[in-house]
């Protein structure tokens, strides 16, 4: 802690110094996702404060008191695999020494929420390297609490995409559920939404964003996530895919719905004897991968909402990161296969609904009193951002801040 956070600690009131649980951690298969509380408004990690600006951290509704009223959460994310870096952050920033401390006989004990696999895979890591003690909190649970509050606590968190376009919807509390989660992680998990703490994962399917991310980096060379994200903007999946027109010679097989330009089979034309790997380029492929897991994920959600008779999808986890053909992909195939019955939607917070979830488990947060308000502009960043354009920076920076009450 700096002497600035000391100073301005110092000043505010005996009962708001009392140690206050904030930070909670979603280790997953190939991100860490941490949200955190922080009083003091210009304690920020240097490549955000772009993103902070005053204008969108105050706001103040007059409603009652909460012992997170004046501040802010941060949002960051880290791969898995550089699990010391994150682990470097909350030293650097000392977000684990304002944790939740429980007496035991001889000495303080830091208790951190933790979810996701990684909260039993690094439990001795985070003993070991910060003295941490991770509380671990069931993933799934953490997932649906996560939805259910941003929902009901922010205005613009669900949004339809469809053609380039995003429109936000607001989701009548009332009717709310039930809905099918698909949360498109390393692997996805699809889970039946039917209220607060009541769900059921009702399937899941190991194609998803490791398989994107695993095949393509070794399809393409490419060096990051984000760079072979980017790639798919150039591609052209027609390249690789066998479509339909490629097997009936240029003509639809319309007796049957489909059209000369549906796909058949995706990476059908890689079958070519005549062609290797090298042959082709890696926009294509990037593209056609893309396309082909997207496609699937949505299949497969719509599938799961006609089984459980439901109306309205919601995709979340950090695969979609805002990017326009994966959204669309997926949109068209719920539409495609349902006739329009089944509606999919997106969230704006889409990898960071498990870690707000964990966040709302300490017991002193929970996220029902929290003011809509407070949180209705989690993420402005993403708000400017063009449709499409990637989040390149590590971190994900944001929320709000209460100053008057
Ligand atoms: N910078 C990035 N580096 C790596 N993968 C990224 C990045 N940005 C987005 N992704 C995608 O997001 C996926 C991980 O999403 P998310 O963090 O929601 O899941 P996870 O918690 O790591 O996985 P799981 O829940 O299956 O354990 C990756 O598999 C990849 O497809
Ligand atoms: C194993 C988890 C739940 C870890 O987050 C996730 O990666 C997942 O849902 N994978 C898909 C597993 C399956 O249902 O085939």
């Amino acid at each position: 802690m700096d002497l600035k956070d000391e100073a301005s600690i110092a000043m505010l009131p005996a009962e708001s110094r009392a140690p206050m649980p904030h930070l909670a951690i979603d280790i997953g298969g190939s991100l860490i996702k941490l949200v955190y509380y922080s009083r003091d408004g210009d304690w920020l990690p240097e490549d955000n404060k772009i993103w902070s600006s005053k204008e969108s951290l105050g706001v103040s509704n007059g409603e009652g008191n909460h012992p997170l009223s004046e501040g802010r959460l941060h949002f960051a994310k880290f791969e898995t695999s550089k699990i010391n870096d994150c682990i470097e952050f909350i030293r650097s920033k000392q977000l684990h020494v304002g944790g939740q401390h429980h007496e035991v006989p001889s000495k303080n004990k830091i208790i951190i929420k933790a979810t996701g696999g990684g909260a039993f895979k690094f439990t001795d890591l985070f003993k070991e390297k910060l003295g941490i003690v991770l509380d671990k909190e069931d993933e799934m649970d953490c997932l649906v609490a996560g939805v259910n509050f941003l929902l009901k606590a922010v205005q613009r968190e669900a949004f339809f995409y469809m053609d380039g376009q995003k429109q936000f919807v607001q989701i009548d509390h009332k009717d709310l559920y039930p809905y099918l989660l698909v949360n498109i992680g390393s692997g996805v998990s699809m889970i039946k939404v039917d209220g607060d703490g009541k769900f059921e994962r009702v399937s899941g399917t190991s194609v998803g964003g490791g398989t994107f991310w695993g095949l393509g980096r070794l399809l393409t060379k490419c060096q990051s996530f984000d760079e072979l994200l980017e790639l798919s903007h150039v591609g052209n999946n027609r390249v690789i895919d066998m479509l339909v027109g490629d097997i009936y010679g240029g003509t639809d097989y319309a007796k049957i719905g489909l059209s000369s330009t549906n796909i058949a089979s995706s990476f059908g034309k890689a079958i070519s004897v005549d062609k290797e790997l090298e042959d082709y380029q890696p926009e294509d492929i990037s593209r056609s991968l893309l396309r082909m897991i997207s496609n699937n994920i949505g299949q497969i959600a719509y599938l799961n909402a006609l089984r459980y008779g439901l109306k309205r999808i919601f995709f979340g986890g950090f695969f979609i990161r805002g990017h326009a053909y994966t959204m669309d992909t997926i949109s068209v195939a719920v539409h495609y296969w349902s006739k329009g019955e089944a509606q999919a939607m997106f969230l704006r917070h889409e990898g960071f609904l498990g870690a707000l979830g964990a966040f709302a488990s300490y017991e002193r947060h929970g996220f029902d009193d929290l003011t809509a308000h407070q949180l209705a502009q989690l993420c402005p960043r993403r708000e400017s951002c063009s449709e499409g354009t990637l989040h390149s920076a590590p971190h994900c920076d944001v929320i709000k801040e209460k100053k008057t009450l």
